[in-house]
């Protein structure tokens, strides 16, 4: 089994890598924004849970997140291997997750980052804002309350797989078929 981690701030393109890196590897792609954005419109338990934290920009609470990601790995157990798209997002997430995938028998792979400047992400943001009708792409002060949960609590976890040797960081800046070159070329020399 092969679990990789996409890592990188909002914006940074791991949902648009992870539809080609998933039919290029068979793996299932488990993105907890998109789980989450689905229970929200759904308005599920979990949807009314997570949206106060959703709505401001801030993470939702680590046992509730890592609660659904446990039981959406649960329902795919002949999958060759997960590609993990915004999770781990804390370091306290990042333990549950290895605590987690040994008791499936599996372990993280790899964790790769894309890499971008902030000035670019925003701006990214701000697009996207227009036509996907996130309400936390269209508002500048949500998108700041990211990148500070970002800087605060998702960038500590470099340190914590770099000490695994574990982590791989791609330049995020480029054509869309240039950066899954550059993933790839990660993937397939792991
Ligand atoms: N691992 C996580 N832990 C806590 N909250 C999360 C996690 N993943 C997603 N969320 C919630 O869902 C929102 C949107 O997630 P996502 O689409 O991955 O965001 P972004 O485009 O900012 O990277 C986050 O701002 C957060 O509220």
């Amino acid at each position: 089994m092969i679990n990789i981690v996409l890592f990188g701030k909002p914006g940074a393109g791991k949902g648009t890598q992870a539809e080609f890196l998933k039919e290029k590897y068979n793996l299932t792609h488990l993105s907890t924004g998109d789980i989450f954005r689905f229970n929200l419109k759904n308005d599920t338990e979990l949807g009314k849970k997570a949206r106060v934290f959703m709505d401001n920009g801030e993470l939702v609470p680590c046992e509730v997140t890592t609660a659904m990601l446990i039981d959406e790995v649960k329902k795919h157990p002949d999958t060759a291997g997960f590609l993990f798209d915004g999770y781990p997002r804390t370091l306290e997430q990042a333990e549950a997750l290895d605590k987690f995938l040994p008791t499936i028998g599996s372990s993280v792979t790899a964790t790769i980052a894309l890499e971008a400047d902030d000035e670019i992400l925003v701006a990214r943001l701000l697009e996207r804002g227009k036509t996907s009708g996130r309400a936390d792409d269209q508002d500048e002060e949500k998108i700041r309350v990211r990148y500070q949960e970002y800087n605060e609590k998702t960038a500590p976890l470099i340190g914590y797989y770099k000490e695994q040797n574990k982590f791989h960081a791609v330049n995020g800046i480029g054509t869309i078929e240039e950066i899954t070159e550059r993933l790839t070329s990660v993937i397939d020399n792991l």
